[in-house]
């Protein structure tokens, strides 16, 4: 059999003819050598908008996944056409024409290969949108925000194919590069990825992490912009890296996550300060972040930061645990306080 590599391209690099120009001629160049399983997700901020047009209360369920699944659909069926355009023989396909069986948990329970074997013998590239799949009754069904990550590794591992995440990003940084100027990390261990993923990081989705540990595969996040790239690395190093994540609660739904729901203040140490307390429901009309910062012996650190970021903090919402520490501020104060942290990690 042939040689198989997925590719997978997000928002960023699905936001405009530039960018799709820019991946089109990347996939174009390594089709010579490979057929290659493209995976795309919405262009920017399409998916965003999608839910916001479902909120209104007049469809039923399959509508809503018909309605939102279809960002996915706009950036499979333009990539081909250009790959096509260049010369690249390809085709798209969406969940339900693989298919790709989506449960009603929203995971993916099963992906068949038939079909895109198939394709493969008149074309090199076949471009499938991600974020989508099909349940047993021929709905259309999608999967949890940002598990078009989890679409691509899903396809990797049943090619046992190596699978590259394009980004705007040329890796992972201390936090985001948008934000701030802050350090690249060069190495990061897959495990450490779960902790990122888990504090609803944009790198790569929680679920697609754990897909890429428990069947041990090859991946890489690169830049499509220069294919510059962290390198995720299977053996833990004594590297102590450090995320400084900012995440806005109303995003991610702060409000069902467990770290607020359990602990009251617990513990209050020279080291480390082990308390956390219940949201009030106010909070819900206010802009608050979640800052957390993850990484090796952050705790000796933690007095430190708080006195520099004391009067940021909101409420004195905190929550430090094994190699998280986390508070709230109010998004005002979210560059000032990102740049004071990493001061203090530099030194
Ligand atoms: N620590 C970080 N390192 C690198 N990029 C980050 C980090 N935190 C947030 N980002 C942001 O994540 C974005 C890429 O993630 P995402 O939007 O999921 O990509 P895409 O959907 O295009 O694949 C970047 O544009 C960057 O601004
Ligand atoms: N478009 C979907 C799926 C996705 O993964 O998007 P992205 O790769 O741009 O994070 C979402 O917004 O959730």
């Amino acid at each position: 059999m042939f040689k198989i590599i997925v590719k997978k391209f997000g928002g960023e690099a699905l936001k405009n003819i530039e960018n799709i120009n820019k991946i089109a001629n990347i996939i174009k160049k390594n089709s010579l050598e490979k057929k290659i399983i493209v995976v795309v997700s919405a262009p920017k901020n399409f998916t965003d908008l999608l839910y916001k047009i479902s909120k209104q209360n007049i469809y039923k369920k399959e509508e809503k996944n018909v309605l939102l699944s279809c960002g996915e659909q706009i950036s499979s069926s333009i990539l081909s056409g250009v790959l096509n355009k260049m010369k690249v023989k390809s085709t798209s396909l969406q969940g339900w024409q693989v298919p790709i069986f989506v449960n009603k948990n929203m995971e993916i329970e099963y992906i068949y290969k038939r079909k895109i074997k198939n394709l493969f013998k008149k074309n090199n590239v076949i471009v499938i949108s991600g974020f989508q799949g099909v349940d047993k009754k021929g709905n259309i069904k999608i999967l949890n925000r940002g598990d078009s990550d989890t679409s691509a590794v899903f396809l990797a591992n049943i090619f046992k194919s190596k699978c590259f995440f394009y980004k705007d990003t040329d890796g992972i940084y201390q936090t985001d590069p948008k934000l701030i100027k802050t350090k690249k990390i060069k190495n990061i261990y897959i495990k450490d990825l779960i902790e990122i993923s888990s504090l609803g990081s944009k790198i790569l989705s929680l679920n697609s992490v754990k897909k890429i540990i428990k069947n041990k595969l090859t991946v890489n996040v690169l830049s499509f912009k220069n294919m510059k790239k962290t390198k995720i690395i299977y053996k833990k190093k004594n590297n102590n890296f450090l995320i400084i994540k900012e995440e806005n609660l109303f995003r991610i739904n702060y409000l069902k996550t467990k770290i607020i729901n359990n602990i009251d203040m617990i513990k209050l140490t020279k080291k480390n300060i082990y308390f956390t307390t219940n949201l009030n429901l106010n909070l819900k009309r206010k802009k608050i972040y979640k800052v957390s910062v993850l990484g090796y012996n952050i705790k000796i650190k933690v007095i430190k930061i708080l006195l520099n970021i004391k009067k940021y903090i909101y409420k004195n919402i905190i929550n430090s645990l094994e190699n998280k520490f986390s508070f709230l501020i109010k998004k005002n104060n979210k560059k000032i306080v990102l740049k004071k942290i990493t001061k203090i990690f530099k030194k």
